[in-house]
């Protein structure tokens, strides 16, 4: 059929959410807190005072959202399994908050839906933040351990791991910038962070290794492209630097062994020596992963400010509801640059979507504005693959609307409505769309 664009025989195509967005059941079977139970109770932090204690209680209607999934046709589905169930105390191990996550995986195997699990989506055990968090290097053990016990109980069932989402959030937007729990404001702690963050990824892959396991394991980056407001060499220079902390402070330590020295340079001047590296700590965040996972929503645009830092510039075409600019383009930019600077290993994209405003009209939620936008990424996605690019598969956010972190319920990135007062899942027109997408392997 004319214009169709076809994905390759066992492109992988499913959705994606994480545990404290959507599981609810913050006591049940011995959960302990996680920083986003105390981010999220604390006055200011989250809109409207918002927090995950109900969400989408996935943590009990995971039949019922298995089974649409099925209906949709989705072939995987990417989950975060939640710290806090696992080790809820220093030192004590709940197989209760294991058991739940067996249920999970066992239902979505009755279902033909691959499991994906991210080991890391945000939400660490309150007791690991009451000892410095991620900042303290001891966490990297703690995390060792947790990984070990999922591979022990879940290994065999499995088959796809990321060790992390998006370490840029977790350090900087998280301890920079302040945005997200635990919501610290200190470039020196964002850096530990991100370097602890990036050792406990190498220490996983090499526990993972050394359990023998069948499947494969990777991380997932949150990227972008950078592009400067003008030919100014001080907003080249701005947008390079933005490019250094966005995705090579990530990057470059994955995959070339060594943080990009043009960012350690600008560091070491803000925030002191990098005495938290230790010797061998690169050679093992560079060992080697099977996958990478890419979490793409927008490109961003950024000026010289006074001092010759980057400083964002308004999108000047359409935007999501989190005024992100839609442009797909950049999807297939970045890959592009993937492939060509860092890596020929496959690619999954594991989370691009959009939010936008939608209501139920007559039992109805009409969506075109995320149809548009999902076409018009996977046709990005779709030029890349078809000049050799390694992408192996494609994961929406998200698979239902969700606790969206600082913004609360106020913004909806799910193929499927939540009515949060009644829990009703409403597939939108978008999620029918994508079933024939996934359908017919390509688009029209
Ligand atoms: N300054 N600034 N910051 C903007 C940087 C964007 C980074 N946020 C993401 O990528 C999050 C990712 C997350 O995995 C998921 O849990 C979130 O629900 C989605 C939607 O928000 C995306």
């Amino acid at each position: 059929m004319n214009g169709e664009l076809r994905f390759p025989e066992g492109f992988l195509w499913g959705t994606a959410t994480a545990a404290y967005q959507v599981e609810g059941a913050a006591q049940e079977d011995g959960r302990g807190p996680s920083i986003w139970d105390t981010f999220a109770k604390t006055p200011g932090k989250v809109l409207n005072g918002d927090t995950g204690d109900v969400a989408c209680d996935h943590y009990h209607r995971y039949p019922e959202d298995v089974r649409l999934m099925k209906e949709l046709g989705m072939q995987a589905y990417r989950f975060s399994i939640a710290w806090p169930r696992i080790f809820p105390e220093k030192g004590r191990y709940n197989p209760k908050g294991t058991d739940f996550y067996k249920r999970l995986v066992d239902t979505l195997h009755q279902h033909g839906i691959l499991p994906v699990a991210t080991i890391y989506h945000w939400d660490l055990p309150q007791w690991i933040q009451d000892e410095g968090g991620w900042a303290n290097r001891r966490s990297v053990d703690y995390f060792v351990e947790y990984a070990n016990t999922l591979f022990r109980e879940l290994g065999d069932v499995v088959p796809l791991w990321i060790t992390h989402n998006e370490p840029w959030c977790v350090s900087f937007l998280s301890h920079w910038l302040g945005q997200h729990a635990p919501g610290h404001r200190d470039l020196r702690e964002a850096l530990q962070v991100a370097h602890h963050v990036l050792l406990s990824h190498g220490r996983t892959v090499q526990a993972y290794r050394e359990a023998g396991l069948s499947g494969r394991i990777g991380i997932t980056l949150n990227l972008t492209v950078v592009d400067a407001a003008s030919e100014d060499p001080a907003d080249l220079r701005a947008a390079q630097i933005s490019d250094g902390n966005a995705n090579r402070w990530f990057l470059d330590p994955i995959f070339r062994g060594s943080y990009p020295a043009d960012m350690v340079e600008i560091y070491t001047e803000q925030a002191g020596p990098f005495d938290f590296v230790h010797a061998d700590d690169l050679d093992i965040i560079r060992r080697p992963i099977d996958f990478l996972g890419v979490n793409y929503y927008t490109r961003s645009v950024v000026r010289a400010g006074e001092d010759g830092m980057p400083k964002p510039v308004p999108p000047a075409g359409p935007v999501t509801d989190m005024g992100w600019e839609v442009h797909p383009e950049s999807l297939y930019r970045l890959l592009t640059r993937l492939r060509r600077e860092y890596t020929g290993l496959p690619l999954y994209i594991t989370e691009n979507g959009a939010a936008y405003p939608d209501r139920v009209v007559d039992g109805r939620v009409d969506d075109p504005e995320r149809i548009a936008y999902l076409r018009d990424h996977f046709a990005a996605a779709h030029r890349f693959i078809q000049e050799g690019g390694n992408l192996q598969g494609y994961f929406v956010w998200s698979f239902m609307d969700n606790f969206e972190w600082a913004f609360g319920y106020s913004k909806r990135f799910g193929l499927v409505y939540v009515d949060y007062a009644t829990q009703t899942r409403i597939p939108k027109a978008s999620a029918l769309w994508y079933r024939d997408v996934i359908a017919a392997n390509g688009i029209r």
